[in-house]
């Protein structure tokens, strides 16, 4: 089932198409990519999800109802890029705070705050400051008191930034988790690398609108160019065989071939073997969402680090 199902969305500000006419939908436990450049439009369509403005036009419906900016907010937990603690407040007194206006008792809150300090590693945390906090630290809190009450949706917006690796694996893991509970995620960043590793489906906006729907590794295909790696033992063959493929990149070792769309990977196996030459192994190069999104964004060729040997 569709969790979350956005129709025709627009909001148009006096100089800007800030959103302009795009539809979208996820499903129950789905982890979401919002992606797209600075200006894109992203944080101002996730503003119409989260009932902060109102769209100009279209509809947001959330499990299977109209989506009502009241009565919903509690089933969305929302992290916003600008995080917005108080920086004087103890950090347990604060996360209390947060959780209980978001509807939580306190009994519950305290258990519940409880579990997630612990499982992120904040035990120490309860009486300090938020000032006392790094940007790090102040991030991990920050997402706690998103996902205390237990919401249905929750929005990511950067969720990473100013993470190390290992607090970002610690965060990742426990997106996982929300998202194997039952929570449907929505992850909005420009970090491409973050997003090919945990996102399900992802859409691309640019300039307000839609350029790209779909799964990560169904887009890949969509765009990618029969480029193909071939290790050797050994110096790699001289032999050209211009009808299956051209050589784009030569090293010691290995070839990059691009191989013509109708050709098989058998043909151009068999004409490697027919030249005597000892494969170690054969991969298709599939474009990485970086290049799709800079193809996209910027119109440059993606191939453009493999230059051809052979024109
Ligand atoms: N309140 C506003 N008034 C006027 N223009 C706005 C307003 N909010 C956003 N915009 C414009 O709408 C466009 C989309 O902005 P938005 O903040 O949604 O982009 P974004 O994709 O979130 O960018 P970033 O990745 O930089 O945060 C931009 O051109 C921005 O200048």
């Amino acid at each position: 089932m569709d969790l979350l199902q956005v129709a025709h969305l627009k909001k148009y500000f006096a100089t800007q198409k800030a959103v302009d006419d795009i539809s979208f939908s996820i499903s129950e436990g789905q982890i979401f990519g919002l992606l797209g450049p600075n200006g894109a439009g992203k944080t101002t369509l996730i503003r119409m999800i989260t009932g902060i403005f109102y769209p100009d036009a279209g509809t947001i419906t959330l499990e299977g109802h109209p989506f009502d900016p009241v009565n919903d907010i509690g089933k969305i937990g929302y992290m916003p890029e600008e995080r917005g603690l108080y920086k004087k407040m103890k950090i347990g007194e604060q996360a209390l705070y947060l959780a209980q206006l978001k509807g939580l008792k306190k009994r519950d809150a305290i258990e519940s705050l409880k579990t997630w300090f612990s499982r992120l590693q904040m035990d120490s945390w309860w009486n300090k400051k938020v000032e006392d906090l790094s940007k790090g630290m102040q991030q991990k809190l920050q997402f706690v008191t998103t996902v205390l009450h237990q919401p249905r949706l929750i929005i990511l917006d950067e969720p990473f930034s100013g993470l190390d690796p290992v607090n970002s694996n610690l965060i990742k893991d426990e997106i996982f988790n929300l998202a194997r509970n039952g929570a449907t995620i929505i992850f909005s960043t420009h970090r491409m690398e973050q997003v090919e590793e945990i996102c399900d489906h992802i859409i691309l906006v640019n300039k307000g609108q839609k350029i790209l729907d779909g799964t990560v590794q169904g887009i890949k295909q969509d765009f990618k160019e029969h480029l193909y790696k071939i290790s050797f033992a050994g110096t790699p063959p001289q032999t050209a065989a211009p009808e299956l493929f051209t050589v784009k990149q030569a090293s010691s070792d290995a070839l990059v071939i691009q191989k013509h769309p109708e050709v098989s990977n058998n043909q151009v196996l068999a004409h490697f073997l027919n030249a005597g030459s000892a494969i170690e192994s054969f991969n298709e190069l599939l474009p990485s969402l970086n290049d799709i999104f800079i193809r996209q964004v910027e119109g440059t060729p993606l191939a453009r680090q493999f230059q051809t040997l052979q024109d």
